[in-house]
C-alpha cells in the first residue's frame, strides 16, 4: 500500500486563550497554521469575552483543564513544535512548563501580557513565573518592543534598546529572541546568544488592522520551524505573512481590526477560479466561427475579476487580447492577471456599484449588434467620449458615468467613438464563460 503523502504533515499546538471576537488567540493561531498547511491543535488557557474594542472579561481555566487538553493531544499525535500565547495565571504557566518538559515540546513563546485594544491577559504575579520557569524552556520567544521591555526590565524605544533587551532575555536561557516590529522602523531583530549575533529583518509599516498580529507572527514562526525552515527563513516568512494578513484585514467591529491570516489563501483560490473561467470563455469563443464577426478592428478581450478586486492586477484577461485573423477567432497570448486595461476598467467601475458583476467583454459597435442586444432583453446604456475630461481613463470614467446615468449596472455599455477612437459595445456579466456564451448567442443573431 502506498503511504498517504499527507502523513508527513507537521502537527503543531497552540496553548493560548480564545478571543470571542475571532481576531487574536487561538482563532488567529489556527487560521495561521491552516494557511501554512500544518495541522493545528489547541489547548485553551482562558476564555475571553473580547471584541475589537478590548477585553471585557476573562474566564481562566483550571490548570488541570489545560494539562488535560495537552495530554489528550500529545498522547495521540506526534507534536514537536508548540507555541504559547495568553497564559493568564501563575498556576497555568507552571502547569504548561511541566507539560512542555514532559512531552519534550520545542516551544515558541509569544509573551502575551495585554491586549492591543486594552485589557490585561497575564496576571501581575504570573510574570515572574513566566520569566523564571517557562522562558528558559523555549527555543524562540517573540516579544514586541513593549513586551521585550517588560521582560528585560528596561524601556525599549530604539533599536539599541531592543538589542540590549534581547541580550537580557537571552540570559534567561532562551535560544533565540526575536523583538518584532513596533520599534522605530518596523524591522524585526533576531538575537542568537550561541553565536552572539544580531540579524535584522527589515520591513515597512503597512496600514490595516493589527489585532492578533503578535499571535499570527508567533504561529507562523511555529509552523515554519515545524516545516524545518531555518530560524532566519522562518522569521522572514513570518514577517511577510503578518504584513499581508494586516493588509487584508476586514473592517469588522469599531475598534482595532483583526488581521486576516486566510485572506491570501482564499484570494489565491479565487485567482485560480477566475483564470479557469476566462480560459473556458476563450475556448467557447474560439470554437464558434460566428463570433469572429463581433471582434472589433482593435481586437476584443474578455476579463474576470476576483471578488474584492482593487485594481487591474486583480482582473484576469487574455494578454494581447483576442483578434480576428483570416476570419477566425484568435487569442493572442495566455490568460493572466493585469493584462487588460479596457475590460478591467469597465469591470472595476461596474463592480464598485454591483459586486456580483465581475466579467466584461468588448465587441464591435453596430446598430445591428445593439438591436440584437435589445432582442436578448439586455439593459443598454451609453456614454459620449466627447464629454470625457482630459487625463481621465476612458473606461473608468465612461463606465462610471453610464452607471450613474442608468441608475445601476446595465448589461450593455456602448459608445459611438470619437476622433481616432473605435466605437465599442461591452457586455457585462457575473462570469466570463457565461458572458462568452451570451456573446456567441448574440453573434448568431447577426447577419
Ligand atoms: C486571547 C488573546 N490572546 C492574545 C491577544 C493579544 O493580541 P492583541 O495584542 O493583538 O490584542 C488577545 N487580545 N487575546
Amino acid at each position: 500500500m502506498t503511504e498517504n503523502p499527507l502523513a508527513k504533515t507537521p502537527i503543531v499546538m497552540t496553548i493560548a486563550g480564545s478571543d470571542s471576537g475571532g481576531g487574536a488567540g487561538i482563532a488567529a493561531d489556527l487560521k495561521t497554521f491552516a494557511a501554512f498547511g500544518v495541522h493545528g491543535t489547541c489547548a485553551i488557557t482562558s476564555v475571553t469575552a473580547q471584541n475589537t474594542r478590548g477585553v471585557l472579561e476573562t474566564f481562566d481555566l483550571a490548570p488541570g483543564a489545560v494539562a488535560s487538553q495537552i495530554e489528550a493531544v500529545c498522547s495521540d499525535m506526534k507534536i514537536e513544535w508548540a507555541k504559547t500565547g495568553m497564559l493568564a495565571s501563575a498556576e497555568i504557566v507552571k502547569e504548561v512548563a511541566k507539560q512542555v518538559k514532559k512531552h519534550g515540546l520545542s516551544l515558541v513563546i509569544d509573551p502575551v501580557i495585554a491586549a492591543e485594544a486594552g485589557g490585561d491577559l497575564l496576571r501581575k504575579e504570573a510574570l515572574s513565573v513566566l520569566i523564571e520557569e517557562l522562558l528558559p524552556l523555549c527555543k524562540v520567544t517573540t516579544p514586541n518592543a513593549s513586551e521585550a521591555g517588560i521582560l528585560a526590565g528596561i524601556p525599549v524605544k530604539t533599536f539599541e534598546d531592543a538589542k540590549l533587551a534581547a541580550r537580557k532575555i537571552a540570559d534567561l536561557g532562551v535560544e533565540a529572541v526575536i523583538v518584532t516590529g513596533g520599534h522605530l522602523d518596523a524591522s524585526d531583530l533576531i538575537y542568537e546568544p550561541a553565536s552572539d549575533t544580531f540579524t535584522r529583518i527589515s520591513g515597512t509599516f503597512v496600514s490595516g488592522g493589527t489585532h492578533g498580529s503578535g499571535c499570527t507572527y508567533s504561529a507562523a514562526m511555529t509552523a515554519c520551524l515545524a516545516r524545518e525552515d531555518s530560524l532566519e527563513t522562518s522569521a522572514k516568512k513570518a514577517k511577510d505573512f503578518v504584513v499581508q494578513a494586516i493588509q487584508r484585514s476586514m473592517p469588522v467591529g469599531r475598534g482595532v481590526g483583526p488581521v486576516n491570516p486566510l485572506g491570501k489563501t482564499l484570494e489565491d483560490k479565487e485567482r485560480y477560479l477566475a483564470l479557469e473561467d476566462v480560459k473556458e470563455a476563450v475556448l467557447i469563443l474560439a470554437d464558434s466561427p460566428e463570433f469572429a464577426k463581433l471582434i472589433p478592428e482593435l481586437g476584443c478581450n474578455i476579463g474576470m475579476a476576483i471578488p474584492g478586486a482593487r485594481n487591474y492586477e486583480d482582473v484576469a484577461a487574455v494578454e494581447g487580447g483576442i483578434v480576428r485573423y483570416r476570419g477566425r477567432t484568435k487569442p493572442v497570448g495566455c490568460v493572466d492577471f493585469g493584462v487588460s486595461r479596457h475590460v478591467a476598467g469597465v469591470i472595476l467601475a461596474a463592480f464598485r456599484e454591483k459586486p456580483e458583476i465581475r466579467a466584461a467583454i468588448n465587441l464591435k459597435y453596430s446598430e445591428e449588434i445593439l438591436a440584437a442586444c435589445r432582442d436578448l432583453g439586455l439593459g443598454i446604456s451609453s456614454f459620449d467620449r466627447v464629454k470625457e475630461p482630459e487625463r481621465a481613463r476612458t473606461m473608468d470614467w465612461g463606465s462610471s458615468e453610464t452607471i450613474k446615468e442608468y441608475g445601476g449596472v446595465p448589461g450593455v455599455i456602448y459608445d459611438e467613438g470619437g476622433v481616432g477612437k473605435e466605437p465599442m459595445v461591452r457586455l457585462l456579466g457575473t462570469g466570463a464563460s457565461e458572458l462568452a456564451k451570451l456573446a456567441v448567442e448574440l453573434s448568431r443573431k447577426i447577419e
